[in-house]
C-alpha cells in the first residue's frame, strides 16, 4: 500500500479551511528566511502559498546571507511583540554565522509553530505537547488516517535531529510504541531496523533504505529529501526495492513533505485560538 501523504494533505487543508472560517479566526503566520538558498526560498513560497489557500494570513521577512545573531533575533522579537502574528517560522539551516540555538530559544513558545523550542520539545516529551514539530506529527497524521496500529508495535527511528527524528521517537512513544532511535553511531544498525513494524528513516541519504533491513509487512516512512545523479527528487528508501516487501510505505515526493506544510498550518491556527481563547494559560 502506497500512503499518500499529498492526498492526506489536501484532505485535512480542506477540513481546516473550514474550520478557520467558522472560527471568525484570522490566524496569521510570519516566516524569517536569511539568504538567498533557492531550496529555502522555494519550501517558504510554498508555505506562504498554502497559508493563503486556507485563510491564513502571512508575511514573510527576508535578511540577507550576512546577517548577524544579533540582527536575526532583533527580527524575531519584533514577531513575537506583534500582537497581529499568531506563528513564527524562521527557516533553517541558517548561515553558519548565525548562532541557530539562541535563534529557536528566543521564538516565543506560544507562536512556535515548528514546535522547535526547548519548552514545546520538553512539553513532548514529558506526553502532553502544545506544538510538535511539523514533520514527525504529520506522520502521525498519516499513520492514523490509514489506522496503522501503533501501540504495542516496534518502531524504530533511525535519525536523532531536534526537527525529526527525536520528537518523532517522542509521539510515537506517546502513542505507546516501543521505541529505538538509531543515528550514525548504532552499532548492527541493520539488525535493529530488520527489528521494525514501522521503520522512519531521517538520515538524507539516496538509498539508505535496502529492502534487507525491512521486516516484510512493515511500514516505511520515509522523510528524506534527497536528489540523484539526474537532478530527481528522492527520499532515503530505495523505494521499487522497498515496496515489494513494505506493507505501506511514503513515497517521495507526495509523502512526508505535503504533511509538514499541511501540518505547519494546522499548528498556525492552533497558536491563534490558544491566544484568542486563553490567552495562551495552557502554556
Ligand atoms: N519531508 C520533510 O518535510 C522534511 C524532510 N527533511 C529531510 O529529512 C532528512 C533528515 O533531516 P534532518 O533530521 O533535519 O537531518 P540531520 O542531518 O539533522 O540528521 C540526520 C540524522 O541521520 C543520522 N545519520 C547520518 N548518517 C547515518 C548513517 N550512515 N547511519 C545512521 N544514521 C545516520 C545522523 O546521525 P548523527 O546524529 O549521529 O550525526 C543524524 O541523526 C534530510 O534529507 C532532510 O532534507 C527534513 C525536514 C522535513
Ligand atoms: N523552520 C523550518 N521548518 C521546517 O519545517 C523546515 C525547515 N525549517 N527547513 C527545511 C525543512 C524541509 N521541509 C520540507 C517541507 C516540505 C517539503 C515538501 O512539500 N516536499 C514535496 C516536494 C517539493 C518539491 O518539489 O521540492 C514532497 O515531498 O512531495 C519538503 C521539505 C521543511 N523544513
Amino acid at each position: 500500500m502506497i500512503l499518500d501523504g499529498k492526498a492526506v494533505s489536501e484532505k485535512r487543508l480542506e477540513l481546516l479551511k473550514e474550520k478557520i472560517e467558522e472560527s471568525g479566526l484570522y490566524p496569521r503566520l510570519a516566516t524569517v528566511i536569511v539568504g538567498e538558498d533557492p531550496a529555502s526560498k522555494l519550501y517558504v513560497r510554498m508555505k506562504h502559498r498554502t497559508c493563503e489557500r486556507v485563510g491564513i494570513g502571512s508575511i514573510g521577512i527576508e535578511l540577507p546571507e550576512d546577517a548577524s545573531t544579533e540582527r536575526v533575533l532583533e527580527a524575531v522579537t519584533r514577531l513575537n511583540n506583534d500582537p497581529d502574528i499568531n506563528g513564527i517560522l524562521v527557516q533553517l539551516p541558517l548561515p553558519s554565522q548565525v548562532d541557530t540555538t539562541r535563534v529557536i530559544n528566543a521564538v516565543a513558545p506560544g507562536k512556535d509553530v515548528d514546535g522547535f523550542h526547548p519548552y514545546n520539545l520538553g512539553r513532548l516529551l514529558a506526553g502532553d505537547p502544545v506544538f510538535a514539530p511539523c514533520t514527525p506529527q504529520g506522520i502521525m497524521t498519516i499513520l492514523e488516517e490509514y489506522r496503522i496500529p501503533i501501540q504495542g508495535q516496534r518502531a524504530v527511528v533511525v535519525g536523532r535531529s531536534i526537527d525529526v527524528g527525536r520528537p518523532m521517537a517522542a509521539l510515537l512513544l506517546n502513542a505507546d510504541a516501543t521505541v529505538t532511535i538509531c543515528h550514525s553511531k548504532t552499532k548492527k544498525i541493520e539488525d535493529e531496523m530488520r527489528g521494525a513494524d514501522i521503520l522512519v528513516s531521517a538520515v538524507g541519504r539516496l538509498k539508505f533504505v535496502r529492502p534487507e533491513m525491512v521486516k516484510e509487512g512493515a511500514t516505511v516512512i520515509d522523510v528524506g529529501i534527497n536528489y540523484d545523479e539526474q537532478g530527481k527528487l528522492c527520499g532515503d528508501v530505495d523505494f521499487e526495492a522497498v515496496r515489494e516487501r513494505a506493507g505501506a510505505i511514503t513515497p517521495v515526493p507526495g509523502g512526508v513533505g505535503p504533511m509538514t506544510i499541511a501540518t505547519l498550518m494546522e499548528n498556525t491556527f492552533k497558536a491563534a485560538r490558544l491566544s484568542a481563547c486563553c490567552n495562551n494559560t495552557v502554556l
